[in-house]
């Protein structure tokens, strides 16, 4: 699968919190820039960030050069939890994931790709009724919108299960997945992590886009370069 042939919406979503998804959003964004497109971010529900801090659909435009008008938040909850948990915390009413669905919907109206930027993993409550991403991508779907899906990864021990567990819920849902890609592939991999590259396909019964270099989730340049490399991959995997 070729990124930069990605249009409609796309759900970027992971195996667990801090796989990496804000980083590859910005490089899948920053890939589809370069290729002409017009890319809108959105991050539907935040949580951990005071109402003045920059959160993860500005980091990750940031890192892409994406305009800041299409950078889209919807929902920020206080504490660093899942939404549903941050929100019943805080007392707040958060939009459910038909009216999130209908604002995807319309916000996306115009521009080539639409990435979203799920919380955590696929079974993390968003809403206050606790429904989940997977059920965003049931929403979409019967809306006519079947959502591309791309499921960021670990390149650790315990990620062949993990990376397994999550393309076989989405599927299970009637969902595909279209790619995997490690949020972030250290210099020096160990040996389990040298086994994983070999086999995440086969975990995943989904091809891997490719690895996101450790250490460039704050550098832009590099976020840019490594997009160039998945842009110019032409379908074939990012190796390191
Ligand atoms: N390739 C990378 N280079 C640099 N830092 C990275 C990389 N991948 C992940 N990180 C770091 O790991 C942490 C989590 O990454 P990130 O915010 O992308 O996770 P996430 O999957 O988006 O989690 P969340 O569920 O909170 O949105 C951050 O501190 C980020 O800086
Ligand atoms: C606060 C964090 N960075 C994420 N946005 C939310 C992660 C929720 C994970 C919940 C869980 O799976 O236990
Ligand atoms: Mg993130």
């Amino acid at each position: 699968m070729n990124i930069t042939d990605l249009e409609g919406i796309i759900i970027v979503t992971g195996t667990d919190t801090d796989a990496g998804k804000t980083v590859t959003t910005a490089v899948i964004a920053s890939a589809l820039k370069q290729a002409g497109k017009d890319v809108l971010i959105i991050k539907p529900y935040q949580t951990g960030l005071a109402p003045d801090e920059p959160g993860d659909v500005h980091d990750a435009g940031h890192l892409a050069g994406i305009d800041a008008n299409n950078l889209l938040e919807y929902v920020r909850c206080p504490e660093p939890l899942a939404p549903t948990t941050s929100a019943a915390r805080a007392g707040m009413t958060i939009p459910s994931i038909e009216d999130v669905a209908t604002r995807i919907l319309e916000d996306s109206d115009g521009h080539d790709a639409t990435l979203v930027e799920g919380a955590g993993g696929v079974l993390v409550g968003l809403d206050n009724d606790g429904s989940g991403v997977l059920d965003l991508m049931d929403v979409l779907a019967g809306r006519g919108h079947e959502p591309h899906v791309i499921v960021v990864t670990r390149s650790a021990l315990g990620t062949l299960n993990h990376t397994g567990l999550t393309c076989r819920a989405i599927r299970d849902r009637g969902h595909q997945v279209d790619a995997i890609v490690i949020g972030s592939w250290p210099d020096r991999p160990d040996l389990a992590e040298r086994c994983n590259l070999e086999e995440i396909e086969d975990a995943a019964a989904a091809p891997l886009a490719g690895v996101i270099p450790a250490g460039i989730g704050k550098d832009s340049e590099a976020v840019q370069r490594t997009a160039r490399r998945f842009g110019e991959a032409g379908g074939t995997s990012v190796r390191p």
